[in-house]
Formats: C-alpha cells, sequence, structure tokens
C-alpha cells in the first residue's frame, strides 16, 4: 500500500522561492503570497459563486453556528481548477491521487469557522467513517482568493498568529508532528467576516490514495 505521510513536504516548500516558514516551534507552517494571481482567484470565485451548498463538519458538536460558511466542490476537470490543484500538488510534493478534491469556501458577513482541527480525532465517533479509506488528513493547503473589506482573518490562537486574506495569499500546515501524532497546536479559527465576502480554496492530503484518478 503506497503511504504519503507527509514529511518530505517541508523540505518542497522550502526548495520553493517565496515560501516563508512561520517562525514556531510548534509545527510546520509555510506561507507563500501571490500564489495565484488576479485572473485564476477571480476564476475560482465566480465558480464558486455558481454552485455553493451549506458547509458540512465532521465530529458534529451540536453548535449550529460553529461552521456558517458555504462550501463549494470543485472539479479537476475544469481546467483552472485542474491547474490549480496540480500546482498544489507540485508545491507539497505529494502526488495528487493523495489530495481530497479541490473545495472552495465562502463566507458572506457574520460567518465564520469556530476554532478548529483540520485532522480527525483519532478516537472520535467518526475516524471510521472519515479516514477508514484514505487514512488521517497530513497537510493543509489553503489559499484566499479575496480580502474581504473587514475581519476574516485566520487566527491560530496556540501559537498566537493571525493570518489575513490577501488574494491569491497561500497558507499551509502539517496538521501532525514529525512523530505523525496529531498536532493540537494547528487549532484554528476562520474568524467572522465583518464586511464583505471572504473566499477561500482548501487542499487537504490524505496518507492513502483518495480513490480518484485526475483524468487529465
Ligand atoms: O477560512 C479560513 O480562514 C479557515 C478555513 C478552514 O479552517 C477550513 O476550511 O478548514
Ligand atoms: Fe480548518
Amino acid at each position: 500500500m503506497e503511504i504519503s505521510d507527509g514529511r518530505r513536504t517541508s523540505e518542497h516548500l522550502l526548495a520553493h522561492p517565496g515560501a516563508q516558514r512561520v517562525p514556531t516551534p510548534r509545527l510546520e507552517m509555510f506561507i507563500v503570497r501571490n500564489f495565484l494571481d488576479q485572473a485564476a482567484c477571480a476564476e475560482l470565485i465566480a465558480l464558486i459563486e455558481a454552485d455553493r451548498r451549506p458547509s458540512t463538519i465532521a465530529d458534529a458538536n451540536g453548535d449550529a453556528y460553529f461552521r456558517t460558511s458555504e462550501t463549494c466542490d470543485l472539479s479537476h476537470d475544469i481546467p483552472i481548477v485542474g491547474a490549480v490543484d496540480d500546482r498544489l500538488s507540485a508545491l507539497a510534493g505529494i502526488p495528487t491521487q493523495f489530495g481530497e478534491p479541490l473545495q472552495g469556501q465562502r463566507y458572506a458577513e457574520g460567518q465564520e469557522f469556530k476554532s478548529h482541527t483540520d485532522y480527525f480525532e483519532p478516537h472520535g465517533a467518526d475516524y471510521e467513517r472519515y479516514c477508514s479509506v484514505a487514512g488521517q488528513r497530513t497537510w493543509t493547503f489553503m489559499v484566499y482568493l479575496n480580502a474581504p473589506e473587514a475581519g476574516g482573518a485566520t487566527r491560530f490562537k496556540v501559537i498566537d498568529k493571525t493570518i489575513q486574506p490577501e488574494p491569491g495569499k497561500l497558507v499551509c500546515w502539517n496538521n501532525r508532528r514529525p512523530d505523525l501524532s496529531v498536532n493540537p497546536a494547528t487549532l484554528h479559527h476562520g474568524m467572522k467576516v465583518r464586511r464583505g465576502v471572504k473566499y477561500v480554496i482548501t487542499k487537504w492530503f490524505r496518507e492513502r490514495p483518495w480513490g480518484w484518478e485526475p483524468t487529465a
């Protein structure tokens, strides 16, 4: 069985011009500004606008206001999506088959995604359901497609780091530690948009192939 543990991804990122390591000993995290240009951001925003549904969460916790945004599945068959998806895999140094399909997220004014981690609780009720085929999430890659007029930053409170949305800015982090245990220091909050609309794309990589093959 082919495995991708994400341990080589930092090396890949360090070799990428423009990738900046976020200075913290608690997790592996990088920022790449201007990863996407304005035209790509605009095209992805239009796709999200055209086809969105209420976001869901795994391990539901009973708080109906926990994640109030909308989500859009972005098909690899759409040329801009396939191109961006392939660039994300290349940047991560992880073959595309380990990636979940790319998603778009849209936050209207007042919407947010409260503090959470992207990994699945290893002993949580939903671990089997979400991870039996493809395994745990390894790395998260997220790209802001715009900057809302106010609010909408991503706050990592354990490491006291707040990332401001900027068009085309990529942030990525390893959800696990070098010993492959899940890393609670990755806790993050997609903060409320105060004015305007916020758009991001998110890409999660898994330990094992997701079970789809890109057609291109
Ligand atoms: O929108 C954000 O700033 C964070 C999004 C996020 O954490 C997620 O989709 O898992
Ligand atoms: Fe998240």
